[in-house]
């Protein structure tokens, strides 16, 4: 979490950001969706009674058909009691729900598994196996989070024994997954062979125990394996706060604290609480160590003071703002996927290797271009400061299920055997939306070169807060046009500090009024405006000002809107800045988390009705845009009538534009005029075997601004997911617009966004 520090490594996210994210619209992170139409009464029968009588007398002749006909297949519960939360210590069941709710939405996001948080307020064993094993039949599995050291060894025990459904306590065998391909790779930098590596573990709880175990089995030594506790080194006949799982690697050793443990070490494997490594004992480890310190939120110690110890060290941590972060994201959704996919009645042991494998396997691959543009500017490949994948690497989701799902078939626990994995794979690659993961890696390529951002709207307390959050994550450095003292004053009142990193422009009194005014009077005196038309616009409207100073190169992007209408601000700063040469500015709107892929709607900002040239220009556009955030492109031009099937003059227009694309030979697919349902419905498609879309339509042009503004305004609001935009494209100038409802969060996206299409000129 954060201190305030300017250094955006340590200051990505303050806390009241963390609680207003958690805090905006919908309190917490899940909602739950229906999957299946409830609209008329002929829905109701088939869903409801009768028709659910069905699936159900099915499932009772035959259990297994609930995976047929039941969410079961893919649902996973998330299950705490909250008695060891993330390095906090023992919060309860309620103060963990915030992180059980994240379990379930990482399952979701980066696996497309659905599941359900369930904190229960026992720390009873008894109590909590049996709530567990009595709501097994709903689950796919059961994933045990962030319980203690030693009942949560207990509970998993017994409920592996009592269930039939993979029950996988994340904490132990998902960190130790991902810390063990983490140290593969890190002994094979630094010439270790595992079987002499000599090993403290820090911790001697549920992560630290299984992690030793699954160590074990990849070939580290009992006699090169130390453990530490609150009571220092577990070695043999010690008595004072121990137990079986504790005294089974219990160590024949004169060193009693980790000090002495660590003399000589090569790796100092951390799962216990933040600030328990000193830069002392680092000096003591062997040359080159290995430090994983990965006690959540905060390490055991920072990279930077062990980097300071030890400056040839692989250090690793739990956390995202660190290079090499040994979490078990990089795990659960994978193995729980892979597990679920081949309906597998347990995780064994076959299954946690298979998995450590393949990420350390996929690792030492080359890195693509989507990933490197994701890690802040740093080219990534294997080395000490890239051990294990980034968590937002897409070849996740292909390569690590399939090899779960092929070590649980090998080891007969698979109950519903999959026999072509390569398939597999690939449809694995399609179950997400690669929309989050570009907008992540745009998101990293600002704070790679960050960029000096307008605000327009200075004075308004969204967006100084916004300002904040922008030069907190490391985006660049905010302007914000407004009067100091109330901006100031904005700053002072929400606690936000003292504005340091962050530039406050008053237009009035700026030195640079005269340079904007004669800037805008070149351009603007044969469109009507006088000298002193100009020299008001620039002191007087905020928006005209900061375009001035994008125009003419004083800031790298502005976004503005909040306070003003669309139609105004287009105007305001269409006085300053064109579009660029050959190039058409229109709206583009990403509707996203739309039966989990994108939709691109373009124009929804400019023209109100596009001729032929422009339907053409936009479509180029729109279809590049979308390519850049890791979509392939299949564009329909729509309207209300389906290859001539209705003549109109608007309809000609949008045929006209597909000839002036087909003369162009445009690199993307492309077909219209077209109505929606021939877009979207494969079924309708197929009434017209010559259409040139190979799938559904995933960028939309639409036929004019009203339909293109109504649609993406209508579908969010009916549930149709969430959008992003319009963003206006095709400026010679980065200019965005936030909607006037906009969200803190909303206003740091579109501006980063507006920055990170600067870096594209
Ligand atoms: N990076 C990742 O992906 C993950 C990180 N973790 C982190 O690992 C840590 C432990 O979690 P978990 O195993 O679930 O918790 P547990 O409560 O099961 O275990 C905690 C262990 O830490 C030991 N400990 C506490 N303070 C110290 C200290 N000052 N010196 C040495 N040992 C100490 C305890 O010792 P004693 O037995 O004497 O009480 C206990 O053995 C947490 O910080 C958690 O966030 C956990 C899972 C995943
Ligand atoms: C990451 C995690 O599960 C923990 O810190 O507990
Ligand atoms: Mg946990």
């Amino acid at each position: 979490m954060t201190n305030g520090s300017s250094d955006p490594r340590t200051a990505r996210v303050s806390a009241e950001e963390a609680l207003a994210l958690h805090a905006s619209g919908r309190p917490g992170k899940l909602e739950t969706r229906i999957s299946k139409p409830l609209t008329t009464a002929r829905d109701l029968s088939l869903a409801y009674s009768p028709g659910v009588a069905e699936p159900c007398l099915r499932i009772h002749r035959d259990p297994a058909a609930a995976y047929d006909y039941t969410t079961k297949g893919n649902m996973v519960a998330v299950v705490s009691n909250g008695t060891a939360v993330l390095g906090l210590g023992n919060l309860g069941a309620l103060a963990g729900k915030p992180v059980m709710e994240g379990k379930v939405a990482l399952f979701k996001r980066f696996a497309d598994v659905d599941g359900i948080d369930l904190c229960i307020s026992t720390e009873n064993i008894d109590e909590f196996v049996n709530c567990v094993r009595y709501l097994g039949p709903s689950f796919g599995g059961i994933n045990l989070e962030d319980i203690k050291a030693p009942e949560c060894f207990v509970i998993e025990q017994r409920l592996r024994e009592l269930m039939d459904i993979p029950v996988f306590h994340d904490d132990q065998h998902g960190t130790a997954i991902v810390a063990a391909a983490g140290l593969i790779n890190a002994c094979h930098l630094t010439g270790r062979d595992l079987a002499r590596t000599k090993l403290v573990v820090n911790g001697a709880g549920a992560a630290a125990i299984a992690g030793v175990e699954l160590l074990k089995a990849l070939g580290m030594r009992q006699e090169n394996i130390l453990l530490c506790d609150t009571k220092g080194v577990v070695y043999q006949g010690r008595t004072e706060g121990m137990n079986q799982w504790k005294s089974a690697h219990a160590a024949t050793t004169s060193a009693r604290t980790l000090a002495e443990a660590l003399e000589g070490a090569d790796v100092f494997f951390g799962l216990s609480v933040k600030g328990a490594l000193t830069q002392e004992m680092v000096r003591g480890m062997a040359a080159r160590p290995i430090i994983f310190a990965l006690a959540n939120p905060d390490p055991e110690i920072t990279p930077e003071a062990a980097r300071a110890a030890s400056p040839e060290a692989i250090i690793a941590t739990g956390r995202s703002d660190y290079p090499n972060q040994v979490n078990n994201v990089l795990g659960f959704p994978y193995i729980f996927r892979g597990a679920l996919d081949v309906r597998a009645s347990t995780i064994n042991e076959r299954m946690k290797i298979a998995a450590a494998q393949a990420l350390a396997q996929l690792a030492r691959e080359d890195v693509p271009d989507e990933v490197n543009a994701a890690a802040a500017g740093n080219r990534l490949r294997f080395g000490p400061d890239y051990i294990i994948p980034n968590a937002f690497d897409p070849r996740l989701i292909s390569r690590l299920p399939p090899a779960v799902a092929k070590a649980a078939m090998d080891s007969g626990v698979a109950r519903h055997p999959i026999t072509d994995l390569r398939k597999y794979a690939r449809e694995l690659s399609g179950r997400l939306d690669p929309t989050a993961n570009a907008l992540d890696a745009i998101m990293e390529s600002v704070r790679a070169e960050p960029r000096r951002v307008v605000f327009a709207e200075g004075e308004e307390e969204k967006i100084v807060r916004a300002a904040v959050a922008f030069r907190n994550a490391g985006y660049g450095t905010p302007v914000l046009i407004g009067q100091e003292d109330r901006v100031r004053a904005t700053l002072a009142t929400l606690g936000l500090g003292d504005g340091n990193g962050i530039e406050i422009l008053n237009a009035r009194l700026s030195q640079s009024t005269a340079r904007y005014t004669d800037f805008l009077y070149q351009r603007q005196q044969r469109r009507g405006l006088l000298l002193r038309d100009c020299q008001r616009l620039v002191n007087q409207n905020r928006n005209v000002f900061a375009a001035c100073m994008v125009a003419t190169g004083e800031a790298d992007a502005m976004i503005t809107g909040l306070t003003r209408a669309t139609s105004v601000c287009l105007e305001d700063i269409g006085r300053a800045i064109d579009p660029a040469p050959g190039g058409i500015a229109f709206g583009l709107t990403l509707m996203v988390g739309i039966r989990g892929a994108t939709i691109f709607i373009a124009d929804t900002l400019v023209h109100f009705r596009p001729s032929a040239e422009q339907f053409a220009d936009i479509a180029v556009g729109a279809a590049a845009a979308a390519r850049r955030l890791g979509h392939e492109p299949r564009v329909a031009l729509l309207s209300y009538s389906t290859f001539g099937s209705q003549i109109s003059a608007a309809g000609n227009a949008i045929r006209d534009a597909v000839a002036i694309l087909d003369g162009r030979g445009v690199d993307f697919e492309y077909d219209g005029e077209m109505s929606p349902d021939v877009a979207l419905d494969e079924s309708y498609r197929a009434l017209y075997p010559f259409c040139r879309l190979t799938g559904p339509a995933n960028v939309l042009i639409m036929p004019g601004l009203h339909s293109a503004l109504i649609t993406s305004r209508l579908a969010p609001r009916l549930g149709g997911g969430g959008t992003i935009g319009p963003l206006i494209m095709g400026l010679s100038h980065a200019a965005q617009l936030v909607p006037m409802d906009a969200t803190v969060s909303q206003i740091v996206d579109i501006a980063t966004l507006a920055a990170h299409q600067t870096l594209q000129r």
